[in-house]
């Protein structure tokens, strides 16, 4: 874990010119790096103090070229297939999660964020409330507080500890599971002391899977809860900005009538 804290960290060391190489052309571009900014919403402008890089990483390949030390740790935690490993782990039969999500070529993103220090802390965001796409995500920091998660609209620290993974639910598992999980939503606070590493690794279905509630909880619940939709294109639509600050979860949930 520590390695690749320490790779990602190199990265955002790295002169200007090497990390806006990778600066997003289109959403489909496999490295997108991007830097702070000043978002606007919900009629509030919010500054916006992160870098950020994602990269796919499953089902192909793609890495930064630099640092070198890059590729070969994230050629390592990429090869596990952690997707297949969690959702087996939630008890529905194997062949409905094979068929629905085609895990072998699971959808993996790696994306570390860095949030140096901010001379105004309580002016400024990380990164604003949100929903991950994907199924689980995982989450790993270097020390620094600064994720928190919502729980009945009140935002709460997380205090996972260095050496952990902290897991977090997301979009596609609670599509999937007809509602059954919820895709917990949180944001990052920065604070004016340290910088802040985070480095999540979103795990997702295949990219062309499409993903919609699994059969037999449909029938156990006699409705779907969400329209259908292929995986990359639930990613891009996020990746892209296009939503403005609005939730894709929202767009594809299916209200009561
Ligand atoms: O930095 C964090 O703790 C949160 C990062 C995050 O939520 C994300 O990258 O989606
Ligand atoms: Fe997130």
């Amino acid at each position: 874990m520590k390695d690749i804290i320490d790779a990602s960290l190199e990265y955002f060391e790295l002169p200007e010119e090497d990390k806006r190489q990778y600066e997003a052309k289109s959403p489909s571009d496999p490295i997108k790096f991007g830097s702070g900014n000043v978002v606007t919403l919900a009629y509030q402008k919010i500054n916006l103090w992160r870098d950020f890089v994602k990269s796919y990483v499953h089902p192909e390949f793609h890495c930064p070229d630099k640092p070198h030390k890059l590729r070969k740790n994230l050629m390592n935690i990429s090869r596990e297939n952690y997707s297949r490993t969690s959702v087996k782990t939630l008890d529905w039969k194997k062949d409905c999660i094979d068929e629905g999500l085609k895990l072998d070529s699971c959808f993996q993103l790696y994306a570390p964020n860095y949030y140096p220090p901010c001379p105004q802390p309580d002016q400024a965001i990380g990164l604003p409330a949100h929903t991950d796409h994907g199924l689980l995500t995982f989450l790993i920091h270097n020390g620094i507080a600064g994720l928190q998660i919502q729980h009945k609209g009140e935002w709460f620290n997380t205090n996972s500890p260095q050496n952990s993974i902290l897991v977090n639910t997301a979009d596609h598992l609670e599509i999937f599971s007809n509602g059954r999980y919820k895709s917990v939503r949180h944001r990052a606070v920065v604070n004016s002391e340290a910088t802040r590493i985070s480095v999540v690794m979103a795990n997702g279905a295949a990219p062309d899977a499409i993903v919609k509630p699994a059969e037999p909880l449909v029938e156990q619940d006699g409705r779907a809860y969400y329209r259908p939709m292929k995986f990359i294109e639930y990613v891009e639509t996020m990746l892209s900005n296009r939503l403005q600050g609005k939730s894709n979860l929202d767009c594809i949930k299916i209200q009561d009538a």
